[in-house]
């Protein structure tokens, strides 16, 4: 596994509340990492952290392929994101992750063609040719024909296929996914992260995923079960 974004010794605190305890993960290119474990076992908390959300109290988040904003790298081509200052963090997570959460984060106003051309325009890319971009994204979802209609008339597995393409988008290095089936049935849930896996895959990109659907983490290459802000196991699937 060729690592591309990696976390050492996490730790974060709420006041009393330690969300996680010290913490070690490591996702590679083309590899799908599910996080699994009970509601505030601190799941979110780790995905947020390895993403440059939320900032940790202890440890490190190394991206390959960063500079560190100061000092010496803490290995030649890798650099500590955790560190960065806003600015940067947020133009990092812009070009290089991609997210895609429960529900609810398409613009209603848009078509879908534009919500999954958003974020290259956000990077700069012309109207016109963000919008052609983000057409290539609809066969390989199975969304072809629906680049005109609005998320109001979107299924909700309609829905997250096009989250999916807009997370993938700007071509990112890892894609997390927080409950991304949480408000899908058993059927399109099954059906949509299938696509996610396959599609991150297939663009050489890594996954992270927190799912509380043994189902659903079933899709992905490996398993890391958190309790109480610990690891408490892996698993390893042989076919990702
Ligand atoms: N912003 C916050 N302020 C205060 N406490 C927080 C905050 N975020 C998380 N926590 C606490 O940290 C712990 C871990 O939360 P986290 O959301 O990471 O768990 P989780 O495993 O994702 O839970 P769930 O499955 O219920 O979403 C919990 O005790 C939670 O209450």
């Amino acid at each position: 596994m060729s690592t591309v974004l990696a976390g050492y010794g996490l730790v974060k605190k709420y006041g009393s509340t330690t969300a996680l305890a010290g913490v070690d993960v490591e996702v590679g290119e083309g590899d799908s990492l599910a996080i699994m474990g009970p509601s505030g076992s601190g799941k979110s908390t780790l995905l947020h952290i390895v993403a440059g959300i939320v900032r940790p109290d202890g440890g490190q988040v190394l991206l390959r392929g960063e500079r560190s904003e100061m000092g010496v790298p803490p290995a030649e081509g890798w650099g500590r994101i955790d560190n960065l200052g806003e600015n940067r963090l947020s133009a990092l997570r812009r070009k290089r992750f991609g997210f895609v959460f429960q529900s609810g984060q398409l613009l209603p106003e848009l078509p879908a063609e534009e919500n999954v051309a958003l974020p290259l325009m956000l990077e700069g890319v012309p109207r016109g040719r963000a919008v052609s971009r983000a057409r290539r994204w609809f066969a390989p979802l199975g969304l072809d024909g629906l680049e005109q209609r609005r998320p109001g008339q979107l299924s909700g597995g309609q829905a997250q296929r096009v989250a999916i393409a807009r997370a993938l988008a700007v071509e990112p290095d890892v894609v997390f996914a927080d409950e991304p089936t949480g408000a899908l049935d058993q059927r399109t849930s099954d059906e949509v992260v299938r696509l996610l896996t396959s599609v991150t895959r297939d663009q050489g990109a890594a996954l992270v995923m927190v799912t509380h659907d043994a189902d659903v983490a079933a899709h992905c290459g490996r398993i890391l079960h958190v309790r109480d802000g610990l690891i408490s196991g892996h698993s390893q699937y042989t076919v990702a």
